[in-house]
């Protein structure tokens, strides 16, 4: 005699059918990003032969994956934590990334400070290979060098008398951008440092509808803060946060570091109306990058 049907056996049936379903779309879903790595190294060899400075392709799109994200989070209703779905799509975006080439990750976490770690392997998953480095400069370093795709360091303080920031406000091509801002998709059980982290990589500022953008600006004169945060303002450029950094010798430059609100590229006729406003002071003015605005999760983690 057949043992007797349990009740649970359909059920776990669907359950394997459900699962070979997301199993078979995950395996198609890797053979279209292994397309677009295709395309997008075709894309950058062409403009490498424009440029005559043919480089590495780096596949990497912050602002693509927090737009998916986004849209994930707007349809998505029921009783499955919405936070454990972002984690799930962090864990494969970045495996997904991995199939279009190699991809690694510097963290700022000395031996005495692992928060960043978390918050590193939360947004870049757990199977990609990351390195602890001691220093900010350290990971700054390590992208520049490509020895690592992604570099994380703390969010900006504005008491740190030695900033890491200031090394990437340069107008070089090969100087790391700010490119996002951790945790983007919850906190989770994430152990955290004092303040959020940022990831810095060798990849384009690019909008994303909610935007935060970094703008280092040397003024040739000095200028009050007071002074400068008007220009900003009257310019639309008001500043969410702002740091200042001093050279040891009192001729040297002093940098600002502008957080802004919205998306800012070197085109916009903002930065012009703003160094219009100073008149007479020399200023460079470099987009030391920017993010998306992270997604904020209601108390119970279900919805955003
Ligand atoms: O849209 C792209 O550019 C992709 O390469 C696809 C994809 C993805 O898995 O959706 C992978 C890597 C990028 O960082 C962003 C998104």
């Amino acid at each position: 005699m057949p043992p007797p049907k349990s009740p649970l056996d359909d059920l776990r049936r669907e359950i394997d059918h459900i699962d070979d379903t997301i199993h078979d779309l995950l395996m198609r879903r890797a053979a279209v990003v292994e397309r677009v790595g295709v395309v997008k190294g075709q894309i950058e060899a062409a403009e490498g032969q424009v440029s005559g400075n043919p480089q590495t392709p780096i596949y990497l799109r912050p602002a693509r994956e927090a737009v998916i994200l986004r849209r994930l989070m707007a349809r998505h209703a029921g009783s499955f934590p919405a936070m454990a779905v972002t984690r799930m799509w962090r864990e494969m975006i970045t495996a997904f990334t991995r199939l279009q080439g190699p991809f690694a990750v510097a963290v700022y976490a000395p031996e005495d400070r692992r928060g960043f770690w978390d918050v590193a392997r939360d947004h870049f998953g757990s199977v990609v290979p990351m390195t602890a480095v001691n220093s900010p400069a350290a990971a700054i370093r390590a992208v520049s060098e490509g020895t690592a795709t992604v570099g994380v360091v703390p969010y900006p303080a504005e008491d740190d008398a030695d900033p890491w920031w200031r090394f990437l406000v340069s107008s070089d091509a090969r100087t790391p951008r700010v490119v996002a801002r951790l945790p983007f998709a919850g906190r989770g059980n994430a152990r955290g440092e004092d303040r959020d982290a940022l990831a810095i990589a060798l990849v384009p500022h690019e909008p994303t509808g909610d935007d935060r953008t970094l703008l280092g600006i040397e003024l040739g004169h000095d200028l009050s803060r007071g002074r400068l945060k008007d220009h900003l303002e009257t310019s639309g450029l008001a500043p969410t946060y702002f740091c200042t950094w001093h050279a040891r010798d009192p001729s040297g430059p002093s940098i600002h570091l502008v957080e802004v609100a919205d998306f800012v590229d070197h085109t916009d006729p903002r930065l012009a109306a703003f160094a219009g406003r100073l008149g007479e002071i020399p200023v460079r003015i470099n987009i030391v990058g920017g993010y998306a605005v992270p997604l904020h999760f209601s108390h119970d983690a279900r919805k955003v």
